[in-house]
């Protein structure tokens, strides 16, 4: 879809279910006036190639030593290369996989009034719930699409628990080969990154009558250490690889990992933290799933080499200094605000 096509969509006509976010009749007036924004920066309205990422087997970590050895070495070099990679024979079965799909559709079709109430939905904390970014001026800075972000402690007793627990050790496990192949046996990670401080984030990208103007999710880096992301056939996400942005090309057996922000920090700027997003389809819905492996609030991120990059900060640090920028200025700064 070209720019300019926006003008073509009638915003009178919502096309929602009653499950659906009103995200139409919220950034309708944005809409009405999209011709005249400006939005020549974006990265959508150049071609964006399709490309496959590093696909790593994680049976080989069970081989013999020297094909563990080579194992180990291509998830390090893909996060110092890439910040991003795919993984297959995972440990976490298609089963599970198939089980939290559906229970991540059964959760999102819930009437929208339902998803957003202030007490309890279903298991999950007050304020799971999210949509949209209603306050937002501008189309770039919409989001279309709903999350739940769930601590993954509320997870337990629910269909998903089998899928959390899987995934919690499968992230441990690559955080621990990433750090030893900077030369760091550590119990870091076990000890500060607990169920009660990782977060599961389901995601619904609703179809979208105007995808080349409206970012399903913004582009933007992981505030955590790693991230393991599970996604539909449909397609959407996309990353900054050698300054380009490109398109993943979904592999139904493989989760995705990115690096995130503190991972960067802590190997020094060795692991990269990329900037990535989510974009839209003009007819179909897609779903994600992302575990993100988070230490507790008190966790002291230090850079495990020195000359230090950053300076040392709490998570808690982190993310109120995320959450000033975005108040401030719209958006995250990240990890160049704790330059040495
Ligand atoms: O849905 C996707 O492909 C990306 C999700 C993501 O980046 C996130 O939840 O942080
Ligand atoms: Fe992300």
């Amino acid at each position: 879809m070209a720019e300019g096509d926006n003008v073509m969509v009638n915003v009178n006509q919502p096309l929602h279910m009653d499950s659906d976010p009103p995200l139409l009749e919220t950034y309708k007036t944005l809409f009405a006036n999209s011709k005249t924004s400006s939005n020549n920066h974006d990265h959508r309205l150049v071609m964006v190639e399709e490309r496959h990422l590093p696909l790593i087997d994680l049976s080989r970590l069970s081989h013999n030593e020297a094909e563990k050895e080579r194992c180990q070495k291509e998830i390090a070099r893909a996060a110092r290369q890439w910040g991003f990679f795919q993984v297959v024979n995972h440990g976490i079965s298609m089963e599970l996989l198939e089980m939290l799909r559906e229970e991540q559709v059964r959760v999102f079709k819930q009437p929208f009034h339902h998803k957003c109430r202030e007490d309890k939905f279903l298991n999950f904390s007050a304020g799971s719930y999210r949509w949209g970014t209603p306050t937002s001026y501008f189309l770039r800075q919409l989001w279309w699409s709903e999350a739940f972000h769930i601590p993954v402690n509320d997870i337990s007793s629910t269909p998903m628990e089998p899928f959390a627990t899987k995934v919690a050790i499968l992230a441990q496990k690559l955080a621990e080969i990433l750090a030893e192949k900077l030369g760091h046996k550590s119990s870091f990670f076990q000890e500060s990154c607990l169920p009660g401080t990782c977060y599961l984030r389901l995601n619904r990208y609703p179809p979208c009558p105007i995808p080349s103007d409206i970012y399903g999710l913004m582009p933007h880096t992981d505030s955590d250490f790693l991230t393991i992301l599970h996604q539909d056939q449909v397609g959407g996400l996309q990353l900054v690889k050698d300054g380009q942005w490109i398109a993943v090309k979904p592999n139904p057996e493989a989760l995705v990992i990115n690096i995130g922000d503190l991972f960067q920090a802590w190997s020094n700027d060795c692991y990269k933290s990329v900037k990535h997003c989510a974009v839209t389809h003009p007819t179909k819905e897609r779903f994600s799933a992302a575990y993100f492996l988070c230490p507790s609030y008190e966790t002291v991120i230090e850079s495990c080499s020195m000359p230090s990059v950053y300076r040392k900060f709490s998570f808690r640090e982190y993310r109120q200094k995320v959450q000033e920028d975005v108040q401030l200025y719209g958006y995250k700064v990240g990890l160049s605000r704790f330059l040495v």
